[in-house]
């Protein structure tokens, strides 16, 4: 589905992600995990063509990100709160969203359903803007859009980043759960190393820029991920 081929991405000269070679397959989890400035989010960019790499090219379903505009209709993504809209309301961007990929009011409502208990009563029909919500609900209005479209591939950079601990749980459970009913594919970014276990079947760590494990997980995988993070 998705094809990384030897991306490299720098910065003043100082290169921040380097990447030979990766690959998602159609309707697979990863997760990325890496500490603090490991390239997480630039990778993401690249894949959603927000920045260009300095050198190497991102495919998705054989075509180049960079010269085409067919990958949209079946990505969806949130990579951070600049992904939603400041001045509507959550039910007004959710319809923005829905209109683009052609969805009736019927179907943003219905696809909405399975986000209620995430939601937990806080994001629809509260009569304000999205810019006036919490940081933990503007995150979850824009994961919401990013599946409006039951979309082939879910890019969400730190989904659990900014959730309560129900929260957290709740998507967890919405992910795994979108993964079996959908056949989503993910390409996930989290700091919390089991609840991305949980919903990826296979994790890739990157240190500095480079890829440096890519494992399919397993009931040891959580043990090896605290090890390796253990400095
Ligand atoms: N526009 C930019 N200009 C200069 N350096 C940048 C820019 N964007 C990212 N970087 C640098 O690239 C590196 C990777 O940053 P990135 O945000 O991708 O890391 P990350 O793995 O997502 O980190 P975190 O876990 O803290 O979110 C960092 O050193 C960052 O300072």
């Amino acid at each position: 589905m998705i094809e990384i081929k030897d991306i490299v991405k720098a910065y003043s000269g100082k290169v921040v992600v380097n990447i030979p070679s990766l690959t998602l397959l159609a309707g697979e989890a990863v997760g990325l995990v890496g500490n603090n400035g490991a390239g997480k989010t630039t990778l993401f960019r690249m894949v959603l063509d927000l920045i260009r790499p300095s050198k190497g090219e991102v495919y998705s379903k054989g075509v180049n990100v960079a010269q085409s505009e067919d990958w949209k209709e079946y990505t969806g993504s949130h990579l951070d709160e600049a992904f939603l809209i400041d001045y509507l309301t959550a039910e007004e961007y959710f319809k923005f969203i829905g209109d683009l990929h052609g969805l009736s009011d019927g179907d943003i409502t219905e696809r909405l359903l399975p986000f209620m208990d995430l939601f937990n009563d806080e994001v629809l029909n509260q009569r304000k803007y999205i810019r006036d919500f919490s940081k933990g609900n503007q995150k979850k209005i824009g994961i919401a859009a990013a599946a409006l479209s039951n979309p082939e591939l879910l890019v969400l950079d730190e989904p659990f980043a900014n959730l309560d601990p129900s929260s957290q749980i709740r998507l967890k459970n919405l992910l795994r759960n979108m993964r079996e009913q959908k056949q989503m594919a993910m390409f996930l970014s989290s700091h919390d190393l089991s609840h991305v276990i949980e919903v990826c079947e296979r994790i890739v760590i990157l240190e500095k820029g480079q890829l440096v494990q890519d494992m399919q997980t397993n009931e040891n995988t959580l043990r090896e991920l605290e090890t390796y993070f253990t400095v």
